[in-house]
């Protein structure tokens, strides 16, 4: 099955206020794509209604020859659509490799089995030693998580995510909160995570934007402004008016 997402006419509104307007977008398979904006554009609306946290008050989402409009969060993640959570208590509470085998055991449903095989979990243990290993926390894996620093513990937060072995992987602001320095690294290993993946990503500092996104996607006011390559949207005078002038004019 060919699984691009895309929305078509996408539309979210909250009384008279249009927060989405008509958005039609496709995302293609292995992309980077980056949704940017001013404060207030709509971006978080958008990711909300293609995973599934928002309805839509017209339009539809598609995920490949599927229309999963109505689809519940829970429905779209085991289809392949996932974004990252704050890591919660739990979690923060045990050590990075515990995190990410018990994230793929409840993937595979070992928790509901009392009978697991030495095999099982052994299987399970070796691939989240794969996937920290992408993700460069490899020499993280016995430190408890709480214990970690902020950058790396949105790793972790990612590799719970990849554990459900998405198709798709949607981050709002994956650095927020982070030092800049610290940044540039952790998109550094999201632009390399394997190219079945599709990352769809929200980010407001122009710099990660254009050095890692390979489309991306302008939103004003609810709309799409313009959509293409760094280079087509660096060289749009539109954005830089509305968008890029405005970051100039904040700094
Ligand atoms: N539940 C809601 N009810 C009413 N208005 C809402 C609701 N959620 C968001 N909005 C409004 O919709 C608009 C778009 O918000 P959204 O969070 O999608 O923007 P954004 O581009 O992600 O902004 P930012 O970059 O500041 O995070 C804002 O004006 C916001 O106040």
């Amino acid at each position: 099955m060919n699984t691009t997402l895309r929305t078509e006419g996408i539309s979210k509104q909250w009384g008279a206020f249009k927060a989405n307007s008509d958005i039609s977008l496709t995302f293609e398979p292995g992309g980077r794509h980056a949704l940017i904006g001013p404060n207030g554009a709509g971006k978080t609306t958008f990711i909300n209604l293609l995973t599934g946290a928002l309805q839509p008050t017209s339009g539809k989402v598609f995920f490949g020859d599927q229309d999963i409009t109505s689809r519940s969060q829970h429905e779209r993640v085991k289809m392949g659509m996932t974004r990252t959570f704050q890591i919660n208590t739990l979690f923060l509470g045990l050590t990075v490799l515990e995190s990410v085998v018990l994230a793929i055991s409840e993937r595979d449903g070992l928790y509901r089995n009392w009978f697991r095989t030495v095999a099982q979990q052994t299987e399970a243990i070796d691939e989240a030693l794969a996937l920290l290993a992408t993700l460069r926390l490899d020499r993280d894996i016995n430190t408890v998580t709480r214990n970690l620093p902020y950058g790396k513990q949105r790793l972790v937060e990612i590799a719970l995510a990849l554990a459900t072995k998405p198709k798709v992987l949607l981050l709002d602001e994956p650095a927020a909160g982070i030092p800049s320095t610290d940044s540039a690294e952790l998109f550094e290993v999201i632009s390399q995570l394997p190219r079945d993946v599709t990352v769809v990503f929200i980010e407001h500092d122009m710099g990660l934007v254009f050095r890692f996104a390979e489309r991306i996607t302008v939103l004003v006011g609810g709309k799409v402004l313009t959509e293409g390559t760094p280079a087509e949207i660096s060289a749009d005078q539109r954005v830089k008016e509305v968008y890029l002038g405005e970051a100039a004019h904040d700094e």
